[in-house]
């Protein structure tokens, strides 16, 4: 039995405008795509699919080096790259990860413990984080209409953990979704799995596993390498 991973890094990265792929930034001289797999593989996953740009693909292999991964090519979004994935994993993987490229500091604990929590029977599993700030509902005009109460909300990251059936199935609903034109809401896998009725458990998740999206969080993350290990 495998733990695999699929890394979705086929994002253009417009928010952080280097212009080239957020998951070819680079920190602490490693692409963010990098650090992210090493972060899987430290804790735990033995077999990782990247998703890359597609024409991109030769690129985000060079970054990768001697890492032993597949590279696929994406999608126009983040569900479409993720499932571009899913053929390439192995065949006897009993637990799969989907960790985005961007959550490249993401400490090792985390992904044991959504491995572990797998393992131990769940079928989606995600890291969450408390919310810190307080939280309004707002208006087209940007008024505020009520402020919304926190104390039920978590923040969720990645690594999300899956069986392999409910992360298929999950996305086989969201193409027989889009196939029907209708919207594919979810923003996350855990997501999908949801609306397949399926109970998604959480773990803790660790600050360090923000997503890289701006220019600041590009400096943080880069500032956070030169300080060493927390
Ligand atoms: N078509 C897409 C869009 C996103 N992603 C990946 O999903 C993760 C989370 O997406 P996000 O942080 O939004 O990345 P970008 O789409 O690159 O960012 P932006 O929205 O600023 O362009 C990233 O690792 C990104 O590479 C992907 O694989 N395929
Ligand atoms: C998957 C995710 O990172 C969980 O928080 C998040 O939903 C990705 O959102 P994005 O808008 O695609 O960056």
């Amino acid at each position: 039995m495998t733990v695999a991973a699929i890394v979705p890094a086929a994002g253009r990265g417009e928010r952080l405008g280097l212009g080239r792929p957020k998951a070819l930034a680079v920190v602490g001289g490693l692409a963010l795509v990098a650090r992210a797999v090493d972060a899987l593989v430290a804790g735990g996953v033995e077999a990782v699919v990247v998703v890359a740009p597609p024409g991109d693909e030769d690129t985000v292999r060079a970054a990768l080096g001697s890492r032993r991964v597949v590279v696929v090519p994406g999608d126009d979004d983040r569900v479409g790259s993720v499932a571009a994935a899913l053929d390439a994993l192995p065949a006897d993987a009993d637990v799969v990860l989907v960790h985005d490229a961007a959550r490249c500091l993401c400490p090792p604990e985390v992904v044991s413990a959504v491995i572990d929590a797998v393992r131990a029977g769940h079928p989606a599993v995600v890291p969450v984080t408390a919310v810190a700030d307080t939280l309004k509902r707002t208006g087209a005009a940007g008024e505020v209409l009520a402020t919304v109460d926190r104390s039920g909300l978590a923040a969720v990251q990645t690594p999300q953990g899956f069986d392999p059936p409910t992360l298929r199935a999950a996305h086989q609903r969201a193409r027989e979704r889009r196939a029907a034109g209708g919207p594919v809401l979810a923003t996350d896998d855990a997501g999908l799995a949801e609306d397949l009725g399926v109970t998604v458990v959480t773990v803790p998740g660790d600050p360090r596993a923000f997503k890289v999206t701006t220019a600041l969080d590009l400096a943080m993350a880069e500032a956070l390498v030169s300080a060493g290990p927390a």
